[in-house]
């Protein structure tokens, strides 16, 4: 499968980079729209079937995969298939939870989400809130889903002011993505997760792909560690829900199918 050409000059630096020197390469990806295709239910998104063995071929050459994801760490193993994987680290809950050949690290979650979770039910029926308007309990978070109203977009713009004001007064973050809104503990973010961990492996390139908003800490902070000489690749898995990432990506492709053809294709030129 042929590699894409990256739109910009440091693009084509980034992948020729992770071409020469695979040692040295980390692939950092997204979760939900990036390895699995988006359904209306979280509880059945499941990876790619090609995800899981693609990155199984990226593995024999490269430093290691990360998964960086708002999900709970744990769940994205399951859902995508990555449990025996070797060099696999999922840093999920945007990078405050690790998981790593099996074993859970995270710390516990602030009381504000005991405070947002006991709130929510009220909040969500003071606003009116649809019908189809959904609460994703993630242990470390809480997320009000609006994919599964008759009018999602309406009822995602709906509930928006009245969450932002519940995460003011409970002190958590706002994390808005595709037809959710997440309040969560704030301080960390997907960026800062990819550069602790690029600095761990004393990676030599990187690869991101995400999908999201909640990925646009991420490609910042790739094109920081560009600025300061480490080559990277930009990838955008591309849908018509959320246009904003492809002016940050090298490399736009078409959703989760199109992240795998490019990982194959990434492994096929290393000769993974
Ligand atoms: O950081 P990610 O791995 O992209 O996770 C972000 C959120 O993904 C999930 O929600 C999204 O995917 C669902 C399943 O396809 C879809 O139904 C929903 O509309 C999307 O927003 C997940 O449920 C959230 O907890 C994650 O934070």
């Amino acid at each position: 499968m042929p590699l894409p050409d990256p739109t910009t000059e440091q693009g084509r630096a980034g992948l020729a980079a992770l071409c020469a020197d695979p040692a040295g390469a980390v692939v950092a990806l997204d979760f939900d729209g990036t390895l699995a295709p988006i359904v209306p239910d979280p509880a059945q998104a499941r990876a790619h079937p090609g995800a899981a063995p693609a990155l199984r071929r990226l593995l024999r050459r490269i430093d290691s995969v990360a998964i960086i994801t708002g999900r709970p760490a744990g769940l994205a193993v399951e859902y995508g298939g990555l449990a025996g994987l070797d060099r696999l680290v999922v840093l999920g809950g945007y990078g405050r939870q690790r998981w790593e050949a099996g074993r859970l690290s995270e710390p516990e979650p602030p009381a504000g989400v005991a405070e947002a979770r006991a709130a929510l039910p009220a909040v969500l029926s003071e606003a009116g809130a649809p019908e189809g308007t959904w609460i994703e309990d993630k242990g470390q978070a809480v997320a009000v889903h609006t994919r599964r109203a008759a009018e999602p977009e309406r009822a995602f713009a709906l509930l928006r002011g009245p969450l932002v004001a519940l995460a003011e007064r409970t002190g958590l973050a706002v994390e808005p993505g595709r037809l959710v809104i997440e309040l969560r503990p704030p301080g960390i973010d997907k960026g800062t997760a990819l550069r602790r961990y690029l600095a761990e492996r004393g990676a030599r390139s990187v690869l991101f792909g995400g999908d999201d908003l909640g990925d646009v800490p991420a490609f910042t902070e790739l094109a920081r560690l560009r600025e300061q000489g480490l080559p990277g690749l930009a990838v955008c898995s591309g849908s018509a829900e959320v246009t904003e990432l492809t002016r940050l990506a090298d490399v736009v492709v078409d959703g989760p199918a199109g992240v795998v053809a490019l990982l194959e294709g990434y492994a096929d030129a290393i000769g993974a």
